[in-house]
């Protein structure tokens, strides 16, 4: 496995060695030992997540305040711009974001650690994210950062759907700006 340092160096890309051969491919998705070694990250996921969306659907930006989450993020079918955001007060990068785009013939992974808010937007006609969590959902913990906050600046590469807005759940119509949104000490 390939272990890239983002631009935000805590966020790690990964590229998992695939094997093809005339019937297709094989891939180990998660190998936990693989993980820590190449990423001296030594973390437990305790949730495996699977979203399918639609093109032009934007899910995030969320985190969980009290209950952080580390999220490892793979898309096993379709095209996305995957975004993190820290939210680590401390941290060199607080309010700096990292765009990469995952997607089921890349086979990248972006390991994004507790501390950030993470969303992603979809560019093909539909597209199946998975990805492993570090702590459990807490829907009363669960905060929303604006996907278009002009102080983050985020640039989601968003697709031409015939529509200026992506499509949100209200919830996400609702984040908050940078300036009043919770963070992490
Ligand atoms: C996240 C989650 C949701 N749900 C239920 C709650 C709702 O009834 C339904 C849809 O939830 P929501 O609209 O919050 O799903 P997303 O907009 O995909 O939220 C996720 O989007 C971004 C990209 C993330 O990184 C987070 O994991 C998560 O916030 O699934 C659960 O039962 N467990 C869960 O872990």
């Amino acid at each position: 496995m390939k272990v890239t340092p983002s631009a935000i160096p805590d966020v790690l890309l990964l590229e998992p060695t695939v094997f093809g051969d005339p019937r297709g491919f094989f891939v180990e998705s998660f190998n936990a030992r693989a993980f820590r070694e190449a990423t001296g990250v030594d973390v437990t996921f305790v949730q495996d997540n699977h979203s399918r969306s639609a093109r032009g659907v934007l899910r995030g930006l969320h985190y969980q305040l009290h209950h952080p989450q580390g999220k490892l993020v793979r898309v096993a079918h379709g095209r996305v711009v995957d975004v993190a955001v820290d939210l680590r007060r401390s941290s060199p990068t607080f309010g700096r974001w990292v765009a990469h785009e995952l997607s089921g013939d890349n086979f990248t992974q972006m390991w994004i650690p507790p501390g950030f808010a993470h969303g992603f937007v979809v560019l093909s006609e539909t597209a199946d994210v998975l990805y492993k969590a570090t702590d459990y959902y807490a829907p009363q913990d669960e905060h929303c950062l604006a996907w278009d906050d002009p102080a983050i600046g985020v640039d989601w590469r968003l697709p031409d759907t015939g529509s200026q807005q992506p499509l949100l759940s209200q919830k996400d119509r609702a984040g908050l700006p940078l300036a009043r949104a919770m963070h992490y000490e």
